[in-house]
């Protein structure tokens, strides 16, 4: 599916909806949350720190977020659940979790081929909420859940918010929907304590990117390149003026992904300026080669820390 990534979502397309049913969970987590959210602490939980507050943390001390992406269900949800915990005791700062779709338009074929297997295996919204409630207590990284605007819609958007925060879920990334569309989205995501991540790319051009950065909560994601999801050789060296565009329209913190695969890409993307790096296909791929859960889980644990180790 070469669709390519043009302007933040301009290629909207609505599919027929899915079949899952809506299920509503409340959970109580650690004291420490329920602390801090106490108006709300018995309907609500969620991890004490949220995305653009580790990003804040980690500017105090010259230090720049690194954010895993891996596709919830692949090979299986029992291993997304320990893959989060290897992810956040390896040095990840945010963790973005994908929730498997059939038309991920923006995708290049490993993520698309880890959601058609995790597909293929039954995972459904609800059993990622299942796991997020069994897991989010145990991480000290929040979570931003990364989905297509189907699966929200169908749901309905308030239901949708609802349901990702009495898990913990803080941060939400979703790549189909125009800055346009997003009103809605964003104050029901602001009511349940969501942070509505929005994406720029190459081709936006100016004045819309500075409408986006505007809106962005959480961080405001960099597309290094248009196209789709994928490791590449390098990173273009024209992320350097897109990232100082945009820290001259915002003082959010900015996030670089796309074709993100390797310690000496981090450091060149740290080097121009970023706050924060996303690296998806790369872990993705360990994950979906690896001949065992137990062998997939090692590999993406080293390649973690890899990339932490490129990190200041
Ligand atoms: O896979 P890459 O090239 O490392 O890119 C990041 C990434 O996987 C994640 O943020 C992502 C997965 N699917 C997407 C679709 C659109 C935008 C972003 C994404």
């Amino acid at each position: 599916m070469a669709v390519a990534l043009k302007s933040t979502a301009s290629f909207l397309q609505l599919k027929k909806p899915e079949t899952h049913s809506l299920n509503l969970l409340s959970f109580q987590k650690s004291s420490v949350s329920v602390k801090r959210f106490a108006p709300m602490a018995s309907l609500i939980s969620a991890p004490a720190v949220g995305l653009a507050e580790t990003f804040s943390r980690l500017k105090k001390d010259g230090k720049v977020a690194l954010i895993p992406y891996i596709t919830a269900g692949d090979p299986d949800l029992a291993t997304t659940a320990e893959a989060l915990k290897v992810l956040d005791s390896s040095g990840s700062d945010i963790i973005e979790l994908g929730v498997p779709y059939s038309d991920p338009l923006a995708d290049g074929p490993v993520i698309q081929a880890a959601a058609t297997r995790s597909l293929a295996r039954g995972t459904n919204f609800n059993a990622i909420i299942s796991m997020l409630k069994e897991v989010v207590p145990q991480l000290s990284s929040p979570i931003a859940l990364f989905t297509y605007y189907n699966p929200i819609l169908k749901r309905g958007v308030e239901n949708f918010m609802s349901t990702i925060n009495d898990v913990g879920v803080r941060g939400l990334v979703v790549p189909d929907v125009p800055l346009e569309e997003t009103e809605t989205l964003r104050s029901e995501a602001i009511k349940k304590n969501i942070e509505l991540v929005l994406l720029t790319t190459p081709t936006t051009p100016t004045e819309r990117m500075k409408a986006i950065v505007e809106a962005a909560e959480g961080f405001v994601y960099l597309v290094s390149s248009v196209g789709v999801t994928g490791a590449r050789a390098s990173v273009s060296d024209r992320v350097e003026t897109l990232l100082n565009d945009i820290k001259e329209a915002t003082t959010k913190p900015v996030a670089v992904g796309f074709g993100i695969s390797k310690p000496d890409h981090v450091k060149r993307v740290v080097g121009w300026g970023a706050d924060g790096v996303i690296v998806g296909s790369a872990m993705v791929k360990l994950l979906g080669d690896a001949k065992s859960p137990e062998e997939g889980l090692k590999e993406l644990e080293t390649f973690t820390k890899s990339l932490k180790a490129a990190l200041p």
